[in-house]
């Protein structure tokens, strides 16, 4: 077995007001490269302090040059940070597989430059914007104008971290709005670097800050808490959202939430097989099932259903677990050891359920070091068994049958979560009938993942609240104001 890479990371410092720091306290934590189980560096931990530092900045910053800066200026910085994210791809893709585990050629191929690209298409879309007006006879005319909200934070998961930071840093500064991000306390260090990026793009102090440190009694609490914060825009898991809004529900935040999905995938008979095998073994289990997308729940009709497996479990068997910078891995570590056995419970629960394991099951062989497990296909579940109706958040699928389209439709809506469905069909009229059914923010018909930013993206029921994406963005991210003018 190659040894697994020892690339080093780098110490992660909070960035306030334009300088990087330690903490007041000079508190660090560790941070662990999940693939091997070394240290990659250290990381400052933030509190109250910190973030109260990094609030004051940021309002400072809110009433300076960034607020007199012309909108087709501050549209030149955007797409800067852009370019200087794709000038330092291979660095950034370096240090996302060192704290996530992801392979590389996925940080290299998907995150980092959709975190580029979220910079340039807000870049554009920003000028492109325009409000409303109304006149009212000779009496009036009232128009709209647009105003950023204020200080946002923004708080980060550690599943695609520069992807989803900077799919919130691009709008919220386009629309004039100055942050305080909190990244995840496993990923922590492109978020340092993108700081960096956007002060040389010309964002001026205090605009952006980053103060490291964790949820509960930690930064994130506190920025949540925190009385000069106006918005909090958060991605994670779903009760995570419950405890940050009773945080901010005090000073009366503005919330958007991209929370946690169990997100089915429909497989009628009547689908191209091997097209849908390729998108599944996607859907199923890239970025480790690390994806709050992922097809999790995958439902076959009754005719296709033992090809299907059969197929599908072939493939599956066929995918490389191990070392993210190796050639040729196609699944690296988990995030770490708590989600690790998390997942591993998940997997011995199906078991104890009655669930069949038809590929994996555990972690695989060979690996004395790092938090690996085995891509796996259960079936044979009841539809009320656990894993296959609570978010597992790993390479762990579980396929069932079904007979009757009002069947599945039933099933795949008996669920809390609703963020996203792939449906897989050549017949035309169902398939628009059963996207229109299924309880769902985000459908997609004969593929997964195909994303144009200037759709609404987001989740029903305990998958969020709000959407993000284009007009849906600044309608967050911005305060409109009417104004109307006695003529
Ligand atoms: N809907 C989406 O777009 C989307 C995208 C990615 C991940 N997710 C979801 O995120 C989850 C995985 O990410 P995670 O484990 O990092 O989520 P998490 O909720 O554990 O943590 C997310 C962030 O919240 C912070 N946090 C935790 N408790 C907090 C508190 N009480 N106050 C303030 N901040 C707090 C954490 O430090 C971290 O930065 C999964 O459920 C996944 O479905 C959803
Ligand atoms: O893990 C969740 C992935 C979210 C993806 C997006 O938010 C996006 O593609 O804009």
């Amino acid at each position: 077995m190659k040894t697994i890479t020892t690339a080093t990371g780098i110490d992660c410092r909070h960035f306030i007001n334009g300088q990087y720091m330690d903490s007041i306290n000079n508190k660090t934590f560790v941070n662990t490269n999940p693939a091997n189980e070394e240290v990659l560096g250290t990381v400052a931990e933030g509190g109250e302090e910190e973030i109260n530092l990094a609030v004051t900045a940021a309002r400072r910053a809110l009433n300076g040059r960034w607020k007199t800066m012309p909108l087709t200026e501050r549209s030149k910085v955007l797409r800067k940070i852009g370019d200087l994210i794709l000038e330092r791809k291979d660095e950034l893709a370096r240090l996302e597989s060192l704290d996530t585990g992801k392979p590389i050629w996925l940080s290299s191929t998907i995150d980092i430059p959709r975190a580029a690209y979220n910079f340039h298409f807000f870049a554009d879309y920003m000028t492109t914007m325009g409000t409303e007006a109304y006149q009212h006879d000779d009496v009036a005319i009232n128009y709209a104008v647009r105003k950023p909200v204020g200080v946002v934070g923004l708080i980060n998961p550690w599943n695609l971290p520069m992807l989803l930071l900077t799919w919130k840093l691009a709008p919220c500064l386009a629309a004039g709005n100055t942050a305080v991000m909190k990244p995840a306390e496993w990923t922590p260090m492109t978020a340092t670097v993108l700081a960096e990026i956007c002060k040389e793009a010309g964002v001026p102090d205090g605009v952006v800050n980053v103060v490291h440190g964790f949820g509960p009694n930690s930064a994130g609490a506190a920025l949540t808490e925190h009385p000069d914060v106006d918005a909090i825009t958060f991605t994670g898991e779903t009760s995570t959202g419950t405890a940050i809004m009773k945080a901010a529900a005090n000073s009366l935040k503005k919330l958007s939430y991209e929370l946690g999905g169990k997100n089915p995938n429909i497989i009628f008979a009547d689908s191209d097989l091997d097209e849908v095998l390729e998108t599944t073994i996607k859907s199923s289990f890239i970025n480790q099932g690390e994806v709050c997308l992922c097809g999790s729940r995958i439902y076959v009709e009754r005719p296709a259903y033992d090809e299907f497996v059969e197929k599908f479990v072939a493939k599956t068997k066929e995918l490389v677990v191990g070392d993210p910078f190796k050639e040729g891995t196609n699944i690296g570590a988990m995030i770490g050891k708590e989600h690790y056995d998390r997942v591993l419970g998940y997997i011995d629960l199906a078991r104890e359920e009655g669930g069949t394991i038809r590929t994996g099951g555990g972690r695989p062989e060979g690996f004395e070091k790092g938090y690996y497990i085995e891509p796996t296909i259960i079936t044979d579940l009841d539809r009320n068994a656990r894993c296959v109706r609570e978010e597992i958040f790993g390479p762990v699928v579980t396929v069932i049958p079904f007979d009757l389209e009002d069947e599945v439709i039933a099933q795949v809506n008996d669920s809390h979560y609703g963020l996203s469905a792939s449906i897989w069909t050549n017949d035309l009229r169902r398939a628009h009938r059963v996207a229109n059914e299924v309880e769902a923010g985000i459908i997609w018909v004969n593929t997964w993942f195909l994303r144009d930013l200037r759709t609404p993206f987001g989740g029903l029921k305990q998958s969020g609240i709000g959407r993000e994406g284009g007009m849906h963005s600044f309608e967050f991210y911005s305060e409109l104001k009417n104004i109307c003018i006695k003529l």
